[in-house]
């Protein structure tokens, strides 16, 4: 059975002929201990969507994330990104990762953390300490480009870590448990940061992974629930609740509707 997500996200996916950004087909993954982390995995997700991944710990989740990523294949099944093969589809097209952990280097001031993916790259100093201090104000951060990470906050490394991302422009942002480790108001503050800068991107598909079933409900466009381990997708379940979405949505008797919803499936 495919899991086909239709276009909700109200801004760039409005042409519904369009190639899926990220196609699986058949999709399993056992690792070499024997493990089988993923089976018989069927997902269409179109351009622009902000799609959540829930499930019980263990199935799975990092692993869709981490092939997407190109960090290891699938056993079998077909994987398209853009609709190329998934290698040449990064080499073209750039996708960023942001871990729970902000995975800052703790000797390097916050502009620096952010250019480094850029030095890599090999742009050009100008144009990455611009980019850098573009993407730091996105997040709020500009007056602390000189700052080291442990003069930070966790929300504000965990911004850092954004704003590293958000860098390379990428069409496809992978978020794998993001505000997991941080207190419910910065968590909170940190959504709504996040929900702004994706709905100014007229293009930017996000994939995010958490065990908050409020978070996904608030964030997503849709939500794809993943039972235990060898984990399958048990439901994909719309979230069609139009943006900005703000305070008023997490109190609406339609919000504690679709928690329900969902912890239902994930439950069962
Ligand atoms: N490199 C690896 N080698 C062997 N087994 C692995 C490897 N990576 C993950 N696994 C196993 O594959 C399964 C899926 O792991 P994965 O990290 O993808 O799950 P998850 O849903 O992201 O879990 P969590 O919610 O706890 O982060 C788990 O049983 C895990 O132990």
């Amino acid at each position: 059975m495919s899991s086909l997500i239709t276009a909700q996200g109200n801004k760039a996916n409005l042409n519904p002929g369009m190639t899926p950004l990220v196609e699986m087909e058949g999709i399993s993954k056992i690792y070499q201990t024997g493990t089988i982390a993923l089976q018989d995995v069927n997902l269409s997700i179109p351009e622009g969507e902000f799609v959540s991944f829930v499930g019980p710990s263990g199935c799975g989740k990092s692993t869709i994330f981490r092939m997407i990523a190109g960090l290891g294949d699938p056993t079998a099944g077909r994987m398209r990104l853009m609709g190329m093969e998934p290698a040449e589809a990064r080499k073209q097209s750039d996708i960023s990762f942001v871990f729970q952990d902000a995975t800052l280097l703790p000797w390097c001031k916050v502009i620096d953390n952010v250019t480094l993916p850029m030095e890599l790259r090999k742009i050009p100093k100008k144009e990455r300490v611009e980019k850098a201090m573009h993407v730091l104000e996105m997040v709020g951060l500009q007056d602390y480009a000189n700052a080291l990470p442990r003069q930070l906050s966790g929300g504000m490394k965990m911004r850092v870590s954004i704003a590293r991302a958000l860098a390379s422009d990428p069409k496809l942002l992978l978020m794998d448990e993001p505000f997991g480790a941080l207190d419910e108001m910065t968590r909170q503050t940190l959504q709504d940061e996040l929900l702004g800068i994706w709905q100014k991107d007229k293009k930017m598909t996000v994939l995010f992974v958490t065990h908050n079933v409020f978070e996904a409900v608030y964030l997503s466009t849709s939500i794809v629930v993943m039972t235990a381990r060898p984990g399958k997708i048990a439901s994909t379940i719309p979230v069609p609740v139009p943006f900005p979405r703000d305070e008023t949505f997490r109190t609406a008797p339609e919000f504690s509707k679709l928690v329900g919803q969902v912890s239902e499936v994930l439950h069962h």
